[in-house]
């Protein structure tokens, strides 16, 4: 688990918002609150990669949540190119072929993070897909060849933050989604586990979208996460 000087600095607030303009507006209703945004599908499709570059440039921290996942000449293309975007988190599939393209591909001051099992699987979603693991397998597999790779940390749920830990050892990141405040509705997330436990389990981000997107006061929801986890 690293050290984090600023506690906000836990707290990743998903953007998962049709626009840059309400990306904007709720950023300026978190205000001092949070100091770590993600950008994903969802705005990064609707303008929001222009935004992490001005969001980087503003000092704030960006996460580009891509999920890369091709032949390894375009995932390490891709990670070279998002390389220049003032990022500090990139996001790849962990398959083997597409994390060792990620880390020939990954430039200076941009760290790779893996997502090892999404965390709206369990066991019958991962046979569904035709996995012969169950799901604490896989994530415990695809964590260990992470690591020998050299991926820079893992995005599991906090329920294997654990056991990611011990495959992984104390200087890669291990970054959880998938957490809920007490009371807050799980969606589609089927791993899922609060603020607090997520950091006794030993995790270094916590990622939360729609508890604070939805919320009628987000600056106040992500004050009391990171709060929590202090
Ligand atoms: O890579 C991710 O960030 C991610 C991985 C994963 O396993 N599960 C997961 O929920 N996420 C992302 O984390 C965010 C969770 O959002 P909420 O469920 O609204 O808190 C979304 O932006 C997801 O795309």
């Amino acid at each position: 688990m690293t050290e984090i000087a600023d506690p906000r600095d836990r707290l990743i607030v998903a953007l998962d918002l049709p626009s840059v303009q309400a990306a904007e507006a709720l950023i300026d209703r978190i205000g001092d609150a949070a100091t770590f945004y993600k950008i994903g599908y969802q705005l990064g499709y609707a303008g929001g990669l222009a935004l992490a570059e001005r969001l980087a440039g503003r000092g704030l921290k960006v996460f580009l949540d891509l999920k890369l996942h091709d032949i390894g000449n375009t995932v390490e293309e891709g990670v070279r190119s998002a390389s220049g975007s003032g990022a500090t988190f990139l996001t790849v599939h962990a398959y083997p072929q597409t994390m060792r393209a990620a880390v020939r591909g990954r430039g200076a001051g941009l760290k790779i993070l893996a997502v090892t099992v999404l965390t709206s699987y369990d066991d019958a979603d991962a046979a569904e897909a035709g996995y012969g693991l169950p799901v604490a397998e896989l994530v415990a597999k695809r964590a260990a060849q992470a690591a020998e790779i050299g991926i820079d940390g893992l995005v599991c749920s906090a329920a294997e933050a654990g056991s990611v830990r011990r495959i992984v050892g104390p200087d890669r990141l291990i970054v959880t989604p998938g957490i809920r405040p007490a009371g807050a509705e799980a969606g589609d997330q089927k791993r899922v586990m609060t603020p607090g436990d997520a950091r006794r389990a030993g995790i270094d981000h916590v990622v939360v979208g729609r508890p604070i997107t939805g919320a009628a006061d987000p600056r106040a929801v992500a004050q009391a996460i990171v709060s929590e986890m202090a």
